[in-house]
């Protein structure tokens, strides 16, 4: 087994929650427990917010949401659980304690992570009677959009585990990195704290305010961090010699005295009302709810980005990002298996990202062309004609598109696609797209195009396959009872 089919999540606050929405997006039922008085509606806003997130970050299918169960107890939340994962507050006795629960009454082939920002897995393992399954799978906030998972064995975590627990973070769209060796804070939070420290005594000495400060990580190295990250940076940095140059030049500038991190800064009663006032000026009036959706929209935008890098390959994030969204098309999700002949079909749901608005405010050209692309492929793969029929060499081309824009589309509106297949013979199909306002109905734009069956490695069109133009004429057919789309056979400057 390589997927998880039920989680279980202990402790639903900031990061489990994320964790909740990562895995009911994925399509795994859930199981939640926390004893706090509010946790399902702390759970309910961060679930809102993925969703929000999720709809604006990928028109690709989603599978049906999984289910979500608030258990009164820990051992009714775990049973039949084939991942944990424990969210309870950073105290080493209270994450034995509940680890030890867990161990006592999950399945014995259950995984068991710990979301510790921190503490050594093997001392979190020392009570347990099947230590071997549990390891540290440290996540980033918010886990439903960050895909970075740190996997940290103790002493007597089994490599077993640590490969099925790796394996498992693919399907639903998270990377897995192994830490070979455990250590407190593991790497991210150790780079992490690094510069916290430093931050810390930043403020306290009157250097910058928090703004300053965090105005000089997001206007420059926090930009390349997104997409690169520290040594492949400084490399570039090193110039043509590269990162041997970098560390003959800089490497010398480590002992000078700049920095202070080996010096715990004190967080007396000063400095913490010196830090709280500068960041309640620096946020404005803004809520967490408010920043937390603008840093959505941000990492949303970001992802979308990377996914282009590349020369269209993606690149880091953005990569990993493409690939989920091809296992998700390949697993059909929610993609029309069979379809009403009344109607034309509709392929594509999604919600107008930041990354799509352009200076008027509303969805910029290319996105309209992104969102017919994603129809037209939808439809292909309806007919059969997908990831492993293109990898074979054999493919549909578009070679002529005609779009109207009939209407705006604004951020965070949702919208969806139909597609009326016009025509189709052995090398052409030749289809009509209409992109809808979901809430009205309004038809938006629409597309018109030629596609074009072609041997790719070859390059020249080519007669489908029997079973591909079978399976388009019998929607051809079914399209032709329909009446006309009104704009089809359309061209610019016609009159109407
Ligand atoms: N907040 C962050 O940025 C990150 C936190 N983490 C780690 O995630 C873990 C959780 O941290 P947060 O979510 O930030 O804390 P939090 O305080 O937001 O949530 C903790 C939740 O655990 C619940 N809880 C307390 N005792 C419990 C018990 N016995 N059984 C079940 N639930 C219980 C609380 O009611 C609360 O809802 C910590 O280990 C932390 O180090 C990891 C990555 C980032
Ligand atoms: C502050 N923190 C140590 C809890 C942060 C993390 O563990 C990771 C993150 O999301 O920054």
């Amino acid at each position: 087994m390589t997927g998880i089919n039920k989680a279980a999540c202990i402790g639903g606050g900031v990061i489990g929650g994320g964790w909740i929405a990562r895995f009911l997006l994925a399509g795994i039922d859930v199981n939640v427990f926390d004893p706090h008085p509010e946790a399902s509606r702390i759970v309910g806003e961060v679930l809102a917010n993925a969703e929000k997130a999720y709809a604006m970050l990928t028109g690709a299918p989603l599978p049906p949401r999984g289910r979500l169960t608030f258990c009164t107890t820990l051992e009714e939340a775990v049973a039949g659980a084939d991942w944990i994962q424990e969210s309870v507050p950073e105290r080493l006795d209270l994450k034995r304690g509940v680890l030890t629960e867990i161990d006592a009454v999950a399945r014995p082939d259950a995984l068991i992570g710990s979301s510790t920002s921190g503490l050594l897995p093997t001392d979190l393992q020392r009570d347990m009677k099947h230590p071997q399954r549990l390891f540290v799978a440290h996540p980033y906030n918010p886990v439903y959009l960050l895909p970075l998972v740190e996997i940290v064995g103790g002493e007597k975590t089994s490599a077993a585990t640590i490969r099925a627990a790796m394996v498992r973070l693919a399907p639903i769209g998270m990377k897995g990195v192994h830490i070979a060796k455990e250590i407190e804070a593991f790497v991210g939070d150790r780079l992490l704290e690094a510069l916290w420290r430093e931050a810390l005594w930043l403020i306290h000495d009157d250097i910058c305010t928090v703004e300053t400060l965090d105005d000089v990580i997001r206007y420059s190295f926090g930009l390349r961090w997104a997409q690169m990250g520290l040594f492949q940076t400084y490399r570039i940095a090193g110039g043509e010699a590269g990162m041997r140059h970098f560390l003959a030049q800089f490497g010398p500038c480590l002992a000078w005295p700049w920095t202070k991190l080996t010096d715990v800064v004190d967080l007396d009663d000063a400095l913490i009302e010196k830090i709280g006032r500068q960041s309640d000026e620096q946020a404005a009036g803004l809520s967490i709810r408010e920043l937390e959706r603008i840093r959505d929209e941000n990492l949303v935008g970001i992802l979308q980005a990377l996914k282009g890098g590349d020369g269209g390959r993606g690149w880091g994030a953005g990569k990993l990002l493409k690939d989920f969204e091809q296992s998700l098309w390949a697993a059909g999700g929610r993609a029309t298996t069979s379809f009403d002949p009344s109607k034309p079909l509709k392929l594509v749901e999604t919600k107008v990202s930041p990354a799509w608005v352009d200076y008027n405010g509303h969805m910029t050209e290319h996105r309209y062309l992104q969102v017919f692309g994603d129809t037209s492929d939808a439809l292909l793969r309806l007919i059969g004609v997908d990831l492993a029929y293109v990898e074979a060499g054999q493919s549909y081309y578009t070679v002529e598109t005609h779009i109207r824009h009939l209407g705006e589309a604004k951020l965070g509106q949702a919208i969806h696609s139909t597609c009326q297949v016009l025509d189709v013979d052995e090398k052409r199909l030749h289809v009509f797209h209409t992109l809808h306002d979901t809430a009205t109905g309004e038809a938006l734009a629409t597309a018109e195009h030629m596609l074009l069956h072609v041997d790719s490695k070859a390059g020249k069109a080519v007669p489908a396959p029997a079973d591909i133009i079978d399976k388009a004429k019998a929607i051809a057919r079914a399209h032709a009872e329909l009446a006309a789309p009104e704009g089809a056979g359309r061209h610019v400057g016609q009159r109407r």
